[in-house]
């Protein structure tokens, strides 16, 4: 199998803290890969450093091979790097499907020349982005909410909208931080069904942060345990569950 993304021996430190210490990942191309820790374990920082919100004071991190350790966050999503965000504060006046539109990175209508020049050509691309919008709102089950302000979303459906974004741009590998919280089982079977499509019909990698096991059992394999910004083991769910390393760093001393 090839590492769709690696993370090679990162360092990062707040301050005087070590948040991220030598740390090593590869997420294999086509997998739901899941990272799970106890609180305060670097995973938020980790999946900061790899989308470039963050830099690593050391380390490098590759996407297909491809050193993108000094790309701005805006280059590795243009590359298909992607990672889902809470629907920003000023999106959330706009409808679902237009949330879905805003998306697409370079739009022709973004572009004062090609709007003045080239106005056919706007209309067309426009056409096309809301062609694939009204796709993807299918796909991820809220067509009936389609014309509601994102604002007006339950928790859940506004996850699935965020997911839904992901589906504007051609993404390799999308890096989901705990996007479980909140949401109701049910909807929470629509999140697991949809990331399972995306990953088996559209070729989607995924990278998982989640405190939900539930979830993390039913989607990912393998799993990664980050403690202390570190590795200290990865494999497959069961396994995982049943290591006193794991159940000692989770639950604290004597819980082994
Ligand atoms: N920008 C920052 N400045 C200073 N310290 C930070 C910053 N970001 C994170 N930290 C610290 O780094 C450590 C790891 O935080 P991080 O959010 O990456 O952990 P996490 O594993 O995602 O935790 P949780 O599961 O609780 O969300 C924490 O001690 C946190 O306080």
């Amino acid at each position: 199998m090839t590492p769709l993304i690696e993370v090679q021996q990162v360092n990062k430190a707040f301050g005087g803290l070590q948040v991220i210490n030598d740390c090593s990942i590869h997420v294999e191309k086509g997998s739901i890969t899941g990272m799970i820790g106890p609180n305060g374990a670097g995973k938020s920082t980790l999946f900061n450093l790899m989308a470039g919100a963050l830099q690593p004071d050391s380390g490098r991190i590759l996407l297909e091979g491809d050193d993108i350790t000094a790309l701005s966050a805006d280059q590795r999503f243009h590359k298909g790097l992607l990672r889902t965000f809470q629907i920003a504060h000023e999106f959330t006046h706009m409808s679902a499907l237009e949330n879905l539109m805003m998306v697409p990175p370079a739009q022709a209508g973004e572009n004062l020349f090609t709007t003045w020049f080239k106005p056919g050509l706007v209309r067309r691309e426009e056409a096309e982005v809301r062609r694939r919008a009204l796709e993807v709102i299918d796909f991820i089950g809220l067509h009936h909410v389609r014309n509601e302000l994102a604002g007006n979303l339950s928790g859940g459906q506004k996850k699935l909208l965020e997911l839904g974004r992901t589906m504007m741009t051609n993404a390799k590998i999308v890096l989901l931080d705990e996007i479980a919280a909140g949401v109701n089982r049910t909807l929470l079977g629509d999140l697991i069904g949809n990331i399972e499509r995306l990953n088996r019909e559209m070729g989607y990698t995924f990278l998982v942060i989640e405190h939900d096991m539930d979830m993390i059992a039913r989607l990912c394999d393998p799993v990664i345990v980050l403690a202390q910004g570190q590795v200290m083991v990865e494999g497959h769910i069961q396994d995982i569950q049943n290591n006193p390393e794991v159940i000692e760093a989770y639950f604290g001393a004597g819980a082994a």
